[in-house]
């Protein structure tokens, strides 16, 4: 069979472990279901094309005893008459169509077709005709990877069907190391320097591997298996807003909602985690410079906490602050240090448990060179079905979303600058750090003692429930500031005008700036 030969002929030792472990998941589904029982969910990308190859080969190794006596020419259009899946879309590449229907024909796939979106195109199937299993080109890496296994049940609300899911664990480069030895055809998008593809509405090249041509100003792509680097996959997809990613939080309503973005705060939470600023031997720079950076994009800041480098500590933090913010920023403790241990905080408090990332593993050897120290580098551990990594081109180490919290690599101001402006480029529109209308101020400045003054403000803050009055003085005998935060600047105005009402005139002078 010409697959498996192409892979036992090559040198490639990681692809070859690769293929075997995907052949084995393969042929355990074999032996666990009817034939019948079993469909293959496939759309012409190129992970479900790898994963029709691996099919024909399982397939072939389940039914016969492989035979290479005759140098394996025989079977070479080795056919796989699997119940197939395609769920075709109006929104699909015609490249992506017609790759998917020829290939269907010259494999014999046994191609259904369905004009629904997947749930309910799951449901009519299984309505109809018993599907026990379904084998899916998922990757670890894909967003809806997380906490997926090789055999995984659908998802609650999802109709029952076992997800095999035999190429989990490859890698990009994996991906086309397949395709290239097994010289196998695949769509021809992937040649015009798409890598990863999704609709027509949120797929472009990626950018990466652009060629522009100053004669004729005309861009040129090179091929996708010239990707340098894996982890940039999906620059060409189009970020979508995910309703689920955060609950009741900021994608609710969805970032271009307009009353959301008028009405709404976003709260957030920081967490310092660190022995020494508890000691007073580090000042904590990172965690005002985050308040003003969020402040800056109209997120509301509800608490800043500091903890002990313990395990205990950071878990009792986040999950007390998890559910009642939008989104949580920690920092500090993340390494490979015995005092590292903010990532396993998180991790329980999630309730998950730490498992090997690999795509994140990836990006550490590429950063450590020789003093990676293999398999067993804890810092490649994160908590297992809650982690996204966030990649952006000027990060050599993406960031670290679980849920609503995010890890912060950053150990100084300069670092955090940095991180900071690639998660606001990355997610400012799409989420999790939806910009909001931002905030606007007035500061006022008066003499007048504390007495004087307590009476008429706490009515003001009842008038004004919107708006943020808060005091404060630089020293016991000098004036007092009164400032006026909120997201509309005649509120403020109102407020301002109301409280100087009710004093003499030039009781208040405004600072104009604090
Ligand atoms: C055959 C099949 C089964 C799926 N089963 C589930 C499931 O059990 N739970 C779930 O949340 N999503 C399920 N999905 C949806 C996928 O998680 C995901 O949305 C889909 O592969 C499209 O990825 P994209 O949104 O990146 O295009 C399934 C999709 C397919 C094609
Ligand atoms: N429209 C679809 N019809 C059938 N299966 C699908 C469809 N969309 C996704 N799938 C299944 O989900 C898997 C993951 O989709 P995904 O888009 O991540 O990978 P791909 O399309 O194979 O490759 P690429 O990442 O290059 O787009 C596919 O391999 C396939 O098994
Ligand atoms: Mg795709």
């Amino acid at each position: 069979m010409e697959i498996d030969k192409a892979i036992r002929e090559s040198n490639d030792r990681r692809l070859k472990t690769k293929y075997n472990n995907a052949i084995y998941v393969i042929q355990r589904a074999f032996a666990l279901y009817a034939f019948e029982e079993i469909a293959f969910s496939f759309n012409g990308g190129k992970d479900s094309t790898v994963l029709l190859h691996l099919l024909r080969a399982g397939y072939f190794l389940h039914k016969e005893r492989p035979n290479y006596s005759d140098g394996g020419h025989t079977n070479c259009e080795m056919k796989c008459p699997i119940r197939t899946l395609y769920f075709d879309s109006p929104c699909a590449f015609p490249e992506i169509n017609s790759f998917t229907y020829e290939t269907a024909a010259t494999y014999d796939l046994q191609l259904e077709n369905f004009r629904l979106d997947f749930k309910s195109g799951l449901e009519a199937l299984l309505r109809e005709n018993p599907i026990r299993a379904i084998f899916i080109g998922t990757r670890i890496g894909d967003p809806n990877a997380v906490g997926q296994e090789q055999f995984s049940p659908s998802s609650p609300g999802w109709p029952p069907f076992m997800r095999v899911n035999p190429i989990l664990d490859w890698s990009y480069r994996d991906i086309w190391a397949f395709l290239l030895t097994c010289k196998v055809r695949y769509c021809s998008l992937y040649d015009q320097g798409y890598t990863s593809i999704g609709s027509i509405f949120d797929t472009v090249p990626n950018a990466l591997l652009c060629i522009s041509d100053s004669s004729t100003s005309k861009e040129n792509f090179r091929p996708a298996y010239l990707l340098p680097d894996g982890r940039l996959e999906r620059a060409g997809r189009v970020k979508k807003l995910s309703p689920l990613d955060f609950g009741d939080g900021p994608f609710i309503n969805g970032p271009n909602n307009v009353d959301a973005h008028q009405t709404h705060t976003f709260m957030a939470s920081v967490i310092a985690v660190g022995d020494e600023i508890l000691f007073g031997t580090v000042e904590d720079q990172l965690g005002p410079s985050l308040c003003r950076k969020l402040h800056s994009i109209g997120w509301a800041v509800s608490h800043i906490a500091v903890v002990r480098n313990d395990i205990d500590s950071v878990a009792d933090e986040v999950e007390h602050r998890k559910s009642f913010n939008d989104i949580l920023f920690i920092y500090g403790g993340v390494g490979p240090l015995h005092s590292d241990v903010s990532i396993a905080g998180v991790a329980k408090a999630f309730g998950v448990r730490l498992a090997p990332n690999e795509e994140f593993e990836e990006h550490l050897r590429h950063l450590m060179c020789d003093q990676y120290t293999g398999d067993r580098n804890e810092m490649a551990q994160l908590p297992e079905g809650i982690t996204e990594l966030l990649h952006h081109e000027n990060l050599l180490v993406p960031l670290i979303k679980c849920q609503n919290v995010i890890i912060l690599s950053a150990t100084n101001v300069i670092e955090l600058e940095k991180q900071w402006d690639c998660l606001i480029e990355l997610t400012s529109f799409s989420g999790p750090l939806v910009s909001m209308a931002p905030f606007v101020s007035k500061s006022l400045m008066t003499s007048l003692s504390d007495v004087e003054t307590a009476q008429p403000l706490s009515k003001l803050c009842l008038e004004f429930p919107d708006l943020c009055i808060g005091c404060f003085r630089k020293s016991r005998v000098g004036p007092l500031i009164i400032n006026f935060v909120g997201k509309d600047q005649d509120r403020i105005d109102l407020a301002l005008q109301a409280l100087c009402k009710k004093f003499n005139r030039g009781a208040f002078s405004e600072v104009k700036c604090m």
